[in-house]
């Protein structure tokens, strides 16, 4: 690219001088006899140097400079001077010329002082061009960028640290302290930095800020060097690894964890706390509402520890009276009642070594809430009819969809016995509060579903899983477990439309559950899969026993 020079004079011999003395083949001479020319030219042109006489007919050299500097041009400028104007060349020096060339104008001098201020041009073009590439990448990077002085002063933050750090308003010069941030780790890095003049970088911290919540960044701070490689401050860079770190979890997320399905939140801490208890032998008490999956916890819990290889008992309290459980539990001697004509064993004793499940604790009676807890305690057991005692090794998980603390309230359920069950508690949350479970239970229903009814359901229509997406499901899972049951054995085509979904769902809806419900088809497959009970088949169906009584009559079909 040519170099343009402009020459200001009114006299036409250094005007002429200096267009004959400066051509080269980069470089391009253009004169003005005037002020006023001079600014016309300025305006069309971009010029890289400017030689300008201080004495400029009615004008001066100086308001040349000045109105130059005042359009933000930071071209040099020199100016030409006579022996009597050397005063004004030390003014305009101090406005911001580049230098002065005395007249008489020598050849060398004025090409020297060419070269040297085109130089300078050239220079400064270059550090302004850097300076603006590094603004520019300062201002579209996603990370943060704040620098401070020695005292931890900010002088730079970028759009980027306004975002994260929350801050808004003029920063440059206000002390870290005084914004109002966080306060956290990333200052204390920094001054660290500052302090021991060397880089250091934290990853992956959590950073809680009021005005974003939880966000997960990773820090690197480092001192920054002057000119003459004194500390001049530091540099902070914070990168929002947040959605990083989502994806991560995400792709850690189990889907399922032994017989458990769903890939929620709720259940990945579910099965993070069933990990770390299945290793231990404490008493663990298993909470939510029915059909939530109580079960299959307590056998997960098994299943993951080192009691695996022994038996795994489960005790319905709420299916037996109390004497029945008690000689259910402990076992009994003969004759420790009456019909007791041999020795039992209880299913304590049954569970050695291994683990006994007590479901539904919360219906146990107040005699022996306080059997138990003595066997917590001292991790024996009398059979009933005896006093000799048996020591048991039992790891004991107990399950409740009772709200314990109420019974307790009202006096049903012993505090000390609630303690020394809930050691530790396992909470499982109701399908409503994890729809996003909904999904994969579907797929794991219907697979188990195909392969015990022999069929080859594919998929659920889109209406049909909206539905089971929109459901308050108060059964839960053992709900969804059975409305997929249903379904399986309507569905004809391979997929799962609305009118195949339990009427309950589908009040509302234009469904014909009834009808495809009590076709002899249907009936049939229900029979199947319900192992010729026609009592649960006709419950699976939604329809009346009389009703599948009735059609298997037409449909000649052999009576019982
Ligand atoms: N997360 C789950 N994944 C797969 N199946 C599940 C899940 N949760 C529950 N089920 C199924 O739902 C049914 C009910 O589960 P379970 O008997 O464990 O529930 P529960 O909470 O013990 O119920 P209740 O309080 O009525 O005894 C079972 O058939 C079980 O296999």
């Amino acid at each position: 690219m040519p170099q343009h020079i402009l020459i200001v004079d009114d006299e036409e011999s250094i005007r002429y001088t200096f267009s004959r003395f400066l051509p080269a083949p980069e470089r391009v001479v253009h004169v003005a006899e005037s002020y006023e020319e001079a600014l016309e030219r300025l305006s069309c042109t971009t010029y890289d140097l400017v030689f300008c006489d201080i004495i400029l007919g009615g004008r001066n050299g100086i308001e040349l400079l000045e109105e130059i500097r005042r359009r933000g041009l930071t071209l040099p400028v020199v100016m030409i001077t006579g022996a009597p104007e050397v005063s004004s060349a030390a003014e305009a020096l101090r406005l911001g010329a580049y230098d002065y060339l005395s007249k008489p104008v020598r050849r060398e001098a004025l090409l020297r002082i060419a070269d040297k201020a085109l130089q300078y041009k050239a220079l400064r073009d270059e550090k302004e061009k850097l300076q603006a590439d590094l603004q520019a990448v300062f201002r579209s990077v996603k990370d943060a960028i704040l620098t401070t002085d020695h005292q931890l002063r900010l002088v730079q933050a970028n759009e980027a640290a306004r975002h994260i750090c929350g801050i808004s308003g003029e920063l440059a010069g206000r002390k870290l302290e005084d914004l109002g941030l966080c306060g956290g780790t990333c200052f204390d890095l920094l001054r660290q930095s500052l302090e021991r003049r060397r880089p250091l970088e934290r990853e992956r911290i959590e950073c809680v800020h009021a005005c974003h919540g939880r966000r997960i960044v990773s820090l690197s701070a480092a001192p920054l060097r002057g000119a003459h490689n004194e500390h001049r401050g530091a540099m902070l860079v914070i990168r929002d690894e947040t959605r990083l770190d989502n994806l991560e979890r995400r792709m850690q997320e189990r889907p399922s964890f032994h017989d458990l399905v769903g890939a929620s939140a709720a259940m990945q801490d579910v099965y993070e706390l069933l990990e770390t208890l299945a290793e231990v032998p404490t008493t663990v008490l298993i909470t939510g509402e029915s059909g939530t999956g109580k079960e299959l916890v307590a056998r997960a819990l098994h299943e993951g520890g080192p009691r695996r290889e022994g038996p795994m008992i489960r005790v319905n309290c709420a299916a037996l009276s109390e004497n029945l459980l008690e000689s259910e539990l402990f076992g009994h001697v003969r004759g420790a009642f009456t019909g007791a004509v041999k020795d039992k064993i209880g299913r304590f004793e049954a569970a050695q070594g291994g683990t006994l499940f007590l479901d539904e604790i919360g219906d146990i009676s107040p005699a022996l809430q306080l059997r138990l807890l003595r066997v917590l305690q001292e991790k024996e057991i009398e059979r009933v009819g005896t006093t000799t005692p048996i020591p048991v090794d039992v790891r004991v998980v107990a399950a409740t969809n009772q709200d314990l603390t109420e019974r307790i309230r009202r006096g049903e359920f012993r505090e000390d016995l609630f303690y020394r069950l809930k050691v530790v508690t396992v909470k499982l949350p109701p399908l409503r509060a994890r729809r996003e479970d909904i999904a994969p239970l579907v797929s794991h229903f219907l697979h188990q579903f195909n392969q015990k009814l022999g069929r080859e359901v594919q998929d659920v229509a889109p209406a049909a899983m909206n539905l089971l997406l929109a459901y308050p499901w108060p059964g839960n899972v053992r709900e969804l477990e059975h409305a997929l049951e249903h379904a399986c054995i309507l569905c004809r085509n391979g997929r799962i439309e609305v009118e195949h979904l339990p009427a309950e769902m589908t009040a509302g809806e234009n469904a014909s559950a009834p009808d495809e419900a009590t076709s002899l088809a249907c009936i049939r497959r229900a029979l199947s899969a319900a192992g010729g009970n026609k009592t649960k088949a006709a419950r699976m169906l939604g329809i009346s026993r009389r009703t599948v009584y009735r059609k298997l009559d037409e449909g000649s079909a052999p009576k019982d």
